[in-house]
Formats: C-alpha cells, structure tokens, sequence
C-alpha cells in the first residue's frame, strides 16, 4: 500500500504549521500542487491542500479496516507542532460505494478507498489561517520541513487575488438512462417492494455533459459555498496528471462525525421541491412533513442508523423531523445523536453505517444487488462516504452526493432517489432531475 513504516525506525512523520495568509482559499486551492483536496462543512474547519505526504489505497470488503491500520501507522508517532487542532495532521479521502471495484470507466483511476496525507495543507478556523507542511518518510526531517514552510509561505502570501472565471457552456448532454428505461426500472422495483423482495431501494442516474473549456473546479466549489452554506463541500483527486479526474459536489447529507465518544449523524430522506413564493415554500414543507410516502421512506433510514449505531453506543437520541431547505430541494431531515460506549474508531462507524437506506436500500444485500443489476453505469465514489480521519479517531464524513467527476472537458453528474411500494417513476424522474441542479446550474449558467 506503499505505506512508510513509522515504527521500524523511529518517527517518520514530520508536521509543521504557521499562522498565515493567502489572498482566498479558491486562489490557494489553484495554486496547490496536484492532487488537489478540499474538505469544508457546518461547523468544520476549511481545509484546501495539496500534494501528497502520504497516500493509502485499499479494496474490497476489506477496505475499511485496511486504510484504518494504514492512518494509524501513518500518524502513530511523529514528531508534530501544529498550533491549533485543526491544522494536526489529518488524512483526507473516501471510498467507492460498492465492496467490488468498478467497470473501469471514469472511475478508472479511483481505488476501493483512497486517503491522503497532503503534503502542503491551509487551514481556516474561526481563530485564523494556518499553513502546515508534512512530510513522511526516511528523508523527513524538522530541518527541511521547516524551510519548505517558509517557502510556501511566502508563495502564498505572493499570489494575485484573481476574480474566479465565469462558467463554462455546456456543448452537449448524454443521460445513462433514457426515460423509458428508467420507467421500467422504477416499476421493476416497485414490483419487487410489492411482493415483499425488498422495503426499499435508491436508484440513481448519471448526466454526462461535455464543456466547452475545462471546468476550474476551485471556481465551482467557491459558487457552491455561496449557494449551499450550510453543505459539505469536497474536493478528491485521486492522481496528480495534467489529465487527473477531479471528484467534488456539495452535499447536505453527514454520514457521520465522532469526536471523543461523541457521534453525529442523521437521517436526511424524503424530497420535494421549493416554491416561486415563500407561502408555496411553505405550503411544499407542510407537505411533505405530511406525506405517508416520502415519512415511510424517511423512518426506515432513521430507524435503520439507530440499528447500525446501537453496538457502539451507550445511548442514541433522535431529534425531531424537520424540513431542511436547500436552495433547489427540501428534505426531511432527522439529526440523531449518540455517546460510544468505547473508543470506537470514526472509520467503524462509517463501515458499519454505509450505505445508510439514503442511497442505499433495505434489505442492504438485497437493494445493492438491485443497484448493480439495474444501473447501467458505474457508481464509483457516488454516495459514498468522504471525509477526514486524525490520530485519536475522530472525524466527519459526508455521503458524497449532489456530486459530478470532472475530467478535462467532461463531467459526469450522478443523481438518485429513493423508491418504495407506492413510488410514481415520473415523480421519482423529476426528482432526479432537480438533484442535478446544484452541479448543472454551475455549468449553464
Ligand atoms: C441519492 C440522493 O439523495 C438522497 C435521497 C433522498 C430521497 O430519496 O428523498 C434525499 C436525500 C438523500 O439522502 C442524491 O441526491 O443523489
């Protein structure tokens, strides 16, 4: 896995940070060496980095724990002056969706699990900017990382404060799944949840377009900030090529934070539109607290989390449904709380809780097989989990949907509903279709 051995020769990670400037993350993130991550959410600090450290990759079932003793051997010892939390040494990435690894299409370059250890990172905090550079290995050491700090630091300092570009145009747009086709699958699955096969099952669709200039991707993640504040947005880039793919969205779903025996997570399921007016906002809202389908649809995800959590946790709360309103959807949202009974690993919780029945489905065999057999594109990274992981095991990750793969003038946008006994495929198409909006409305408009 090509993992330095921090214990067969002493400390081998090195970590330094400073306080610093840069004209704005999105110039920074520009800047940054390839591969380029970016990681930011309610209540997260933003990180925009670069380069790699370090790099874990694993596949199959096993991944999980694979990456997991990887991080842990990685951040073991080291020798480590970060100033402030935020900036100690974090290893950023995620995993596939399905245990088997993909047909090799646009996902070619996306291992089962893939998280890095960047070697240029800035932080930004509510207290400041912070700029830290690691180093792993037989060559690190205090000396050199310290003057490669200075260096960036400067860099970045130097940088022009650009004005982000305006949008591409979109040249063409090819979907996976014509409309037909999508009707007979989505009658399928009903047939299936009829006959008592299956509770539930999420089926997606992807959009591939083509551009007419590449997409600058730190542009897009600033948009989406100002139009989804309160989201996760994220940025994968799994190779360092001129012609790498870059994976990034903004999604509204948390999978899951632990920080200490502290655990976040929740259930977000259960979509409608947003109205012209705030009375027909309203109206929609009411709605959908109100509506026997999308609240069935909602609780089996809510009770399924509390089942996942239930071997880890001394105690599990659920707050109260709500309607959470984003800016092109509003779903129905529960947050759910729990306390470990012991120091659980976040990686254990997010093995143990994806794919929640968010994207997933119920029975969880059974709806992935219905997903492979019925989807004819690849998921990839698509709904699956992103995030962070330190030394002591917290972190947060996000269920990587309202998502795309750019690749030079190609992106590909995935977007997917939940399907129940009495789901209408017209319905659940044009749920799909308002889904793509966060992504496609940064491309047209
Ligand atoms: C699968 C997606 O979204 C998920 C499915 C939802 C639903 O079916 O109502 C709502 C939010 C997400 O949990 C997606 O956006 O691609």
């Amino acid at each position: 896995m090509g993992v330095p051995r921090s214990d067969e020769t002493g400390t081998r990670l090195v970590s330094r940070s400073i306080r610093a400037s840069v004209p704005s993350l999105r110039v920074a993130l520009d800047a940054l060496p390839a591969p380029r991550t970016f990681w930011t959410g309610p209540d997260e600090a933003t990180v925009v980095a670069g380069g790699v450290a370090a790099e874990l990759t694993a596949d199959g079932r096993d991944r999980f724990a694979a990456v997991r003793e990887g991080i842990d051997r990685v951040l073991r010892s080291g020798d480590v002056h970060a100033g402030t939390e935020a900036a100690c040494p974090r290893l950023f990435g995620g995993f596939a969706f399905h245990d088997d690894g993909g047909d090799g299409s646009v996902w070619a370059d996306f291992p089962g699990a893939r998280f890095v250890l960047p070697r240029v990172q800035v932080t930004e905090t509510d207290r400041g900017t912070w700029l830290t550079v690691n180093a792993v290995g037989h060559d690190a050491t205090a000396g050199a990382v310290e003057e490669r700090l200075d260096a960036e630091r400067e860099r970045l300092a130097g940088l022009d404060d650009t004005d982000a570009g305006p949008p591409p145009e979109i040249v063409s747009r090819t979907r996976t799944t014509p409309r037909d086709a999508w009707r007979d699958s989505v009658e399928a699955a009903v047939e299936r949840i009829r006959a008592g096969d299956l509770r539930k099952v999420v089926l997606a669709q992807a959009l591939d377009v083509t551009l007419d200039r590449p997409l600058s991707v730190p542009d897009v993640l600033a948009r989406l900030g100002s139009t989804y504040p309160d989201c996760y947005r994220f940025l994968v880039e799994p190779t360092a090529g001129p012609d790498r793919p870059s994976f990034f969205g903004a999604t509204p779903e948390r999978l899951v934070s632990r920080h200490g025996r502290t655990v976040a997570t929740g259930a977000l399921a259960g979509t409608t539109g947003r109205g012209d007016t705030p009375a027909e906002d309203d109206w929609l809202a009411e709605e959908l607290l109100d509506d026997e389908k999308n609240v069935h649809e909602h609780e089996l995800v809510g009770e399924t989390i509390r089942e996942q959590l239930a071997p880890f946790a001394s105690s599990i709360t659920a707050g109260e449904r709500s309607v959470r309103r984003l800016e092109t959807v509003q779903h129905l949202f529960t947050p759910i709380t729990a306390t470990l009974d012991r120091d659980t690993h976040v990686l254990d919780l997010v093995e143990a809780l994806h794919p929640t029945p968010a994207v997933g489905g119920l029975p969880p065999e059974r709806a992935l097989a219905t997903i492979r057999e019925t989807e004819p594109f690849d998921r990839g990274w698509y709904a699956a989990p992103v995030g962070w992981v330190d030394a002591a095991g917290n972190g947060t990750f996000a269920v990587a949907i309202r998502s795309a793969l750019a690749r030079d003038t190609s992106t590909t946008l995935f977007a997917g509903v939940g399907v129940v006994a009495d789901s209408d495929p017209d319905r659940e198409w044009d749920e799909v279709q308002l889904k793509y909006r966060p992504i496609l409305d940064e491309l047209e408009r």
